[in-house]
């Protein structure tokens, strides 16, 4: 027989080869200087034996296999248990950005059809007040006390304490999760991720990432948490809102990142940006990801100029339908800072063994077979496409978007990212938007991330977005601007003046011929940085710009 595809089977190897590692250290209480004292740990063997015991416990409610649960519970060593334990037992657990706006949430939570809820008082108030979730029959609190649900998961655990180790005997493609998008491009999707599309990115990032046990990780974007105790690191949970990168405490993170050695930091561009702004150097950091957007040229500069010699700043770029699709690491980013500024794109770097990342012609239809797909050659935009095996194979209960996101090509499936980009003549991907935000103009499409980075070199210009008003095909591109804090409204007329000037350099912003300030642009929850076009666009319409 063969073993478990199961990403929590790692858990028990672990235990046995380092049972004292600290796995996880959380926040707990505060100190009189107003620190987290992270007095809340976690060991290998702790995490193992308890998440045996809380796989045993669930089983006793109704909890096992193949059930569907939601998971709100926030960073903390309750939230790896049930999650391990989850996969220990087959369950499903459904995540969902609890940052995200409280219809949407409702609608992903209805779409997904639970069986079951485990969360925090505080959400299971949400879902009774709110009505989420309806279908789930079971529930779970990590509260005190069984207060609004059948049970709390003190004891779940005490439950299954006597059970001995747990794994259930998953097979590759059994389901393993359903891990929503953030919802940037309307509502979030519920992606269906396999056991063996886990398996593939523990394997894939750390290979990337030459992630080795032992590690100290600070891991600032929750999901991705949950990958260190599989690789043998040691987490440190932040002293922060992880749904509020952007006004995260630097001081609290530095002090995190001196006391306990971390030598790996993992956060979202705005996260970056706040440590780039503190200025205090970052000596024992070793290796610095930041994903989920772009991440701007001034912050990866600046960010770099804090590490210590050797360190490497990475930017994976990828979504949650399919992750790490190609990296690139800071220098190179670096060098290609001009050419991005002058409307290339932005280098996204390599694909990441063994993806296979083709370009095809772009379209808005569905595309049931891969032999209906034309591939693009070197220098062409189109829409980038992964096959690998991180790469997930369809969205829970959305069978229109499965249609539109996934090509059959044989045995496997191919994923459709919508987003458009090119290869360069080094095999260098370069990321020029997300399809859907492409202005189809009379003269032919422009691409937001071929043209927003030309403007924002204006040192009065806080950030640009391009969209489109009037018909399909024959749209006008219209620049929003944003300002740089501090800049008085009076001085537009000449920003705009140099603006002109600015996109008079190159044919293709050059056909921009409407400008319009904005106060202060949409910007997606979870990582304060993807900016809402959508809604620009709406308003850009409603400020008379037609024909
Ligand atoms: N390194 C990067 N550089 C530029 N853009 C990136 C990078 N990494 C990710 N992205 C953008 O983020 C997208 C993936 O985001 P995510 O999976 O969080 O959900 P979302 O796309 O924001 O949500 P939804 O699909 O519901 O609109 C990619 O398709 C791409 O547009």
């Amino acid at each position: 027989m063969t073993a478990p595809c199961n990403i929590a089977a790692a858990l028990p190897r672990l235990a046995a080869e380092r049972p004292d590692q600290i796995a996880l250290r959380c926040p707990g209480t505060r100190g009189p200087d107003g620190l987290a004292r992270y007095d809340q740990t976690l060991t290998y063997a702790a995490l193992d034996r308890r998440s045996d015991a809380i796989a045993a416990g669930l089983a006793h409610h109704g909890i096992g296999r193949g059930t569907r649960t939601v998971v709100m519970v926030r960073p903390s060593p309750e939230f790896f248990l049930l999650m391990f334990a989850l996969f220990k037992a087959g369950a499903v657990p459904v995540l969902v950005d609890p940052g995200i706006d409280k219809r949407a949430l409702r609608q992903c939570l209805d779409e997904a059809q639970p069986q079951a809820f485990i969360g925090i008082p505080l959400a299971h108030l949400a879902r009774r007040l709110l009505g989420w979730a309806k279908a789930a029959a079971k529930h779970v609190t990590i509260g005190r006390r069984a207060w609004l649900a059948d049970v709390t998961l003190a004891a779940v655990e005490q439950a299954g304490a006597a059970a001995g180790p747990q794994l259930a005997d998953t097979a590759p493609d059994d389901v393993a999760a359903i891990l929503f998008t953030s919802g940037s491009t309307g509502v979030p999707k519920g992606v269906v991720y396999r056991h063996r599309h886990f398996v593939a990115q523990i394997d894939l990032l750390g290979r990337a990432f030459g992630l080795q046990p032992g590690g100290v990780d600070l891991p600032t974007f929750p999901p991705f948490a949950l990958f260190d105790p599989a690789l043998g690191l040691t987490s440190v949970i932040p002293d922060m809102d992880p749904t509020r990168p952007a006004k995260a405490d630097p001081r609290r993170l530095h002090d995190a990142i001196a006391r306990f050695g971390v030598d790996q930091l993992f956060g979202s561009p705005a996260l970056m940006a706040v440590l780039a702004r503190h200025g205090q150097p970052l000596p024992t950091l070793r290796r610095v990801t930041s994903a989920g957007a772009p991440v701007p040229p001034d912050t990866v500069a600046a960010l770099r100029a804090l590490l210590p010699e050797g360190a490497q700043f990475w930017t994976p770029y990828g979504a949650t339908e399919c992750l790490p699709v190609a990296v690139v690491e800071g220098a190179e980013l670096q060098a290609t800072r001009a050419a991005t500024e002058t409307g290339a794109g932005t280098c996204v770097g390599r694909p990441v063994p063994p993806n296979e990342v083709r370009i095809i012609a772009i379209t808005d239809d569905a595309i049931a077979d891969w032999r209906d797909v034309r591939v693009l050659g070197e220098g062409e935009v189109g829409e980038i496409t992964v096959a690998g095996p991180t790469a997930t194979d369809t969205y829970f209960n959305r069978d229109a978007q499965t249609r539109q996101a996934k090509i059959r090509e044989g045995e496997r499936v191919v994923h459709r990212m919508g987003d458009v980009g090119y290869f360069d003549a080094e095999g260098r991907l370069w990321f020029c938007g997300r399809k859907s935000h492409r202005v189809e103009t009379a003269e032919g499409p422009l691409y937001t991330e071929q043209v927003e980075p030309v403007f924002n070199v204006h040192p009065q210009v806080r950030r640009t977005a391009l969209v489109g008003v009037g018909s399909a095909a024959t749209q006008h591109p219209v620049l929003c601007v944003e300002l740089a804090q501090g800049v008085p409204a009076r001085e537009w007329p000449r920003i705009e003046r140099e603006l002109r000037e600015i996109g008079g350099r190159h044919p293709h912003t050059a056909r921009i011929a409407r400008f319009l300030r904005h106060k202060r642009f949409p910007v997606d929850i979870r990582h304060n940085a993807k900016i809402g076009r959508e809604k620009l666009a709406v308003w850009a319409a409603q400020q008379g710009v037609t024909a």
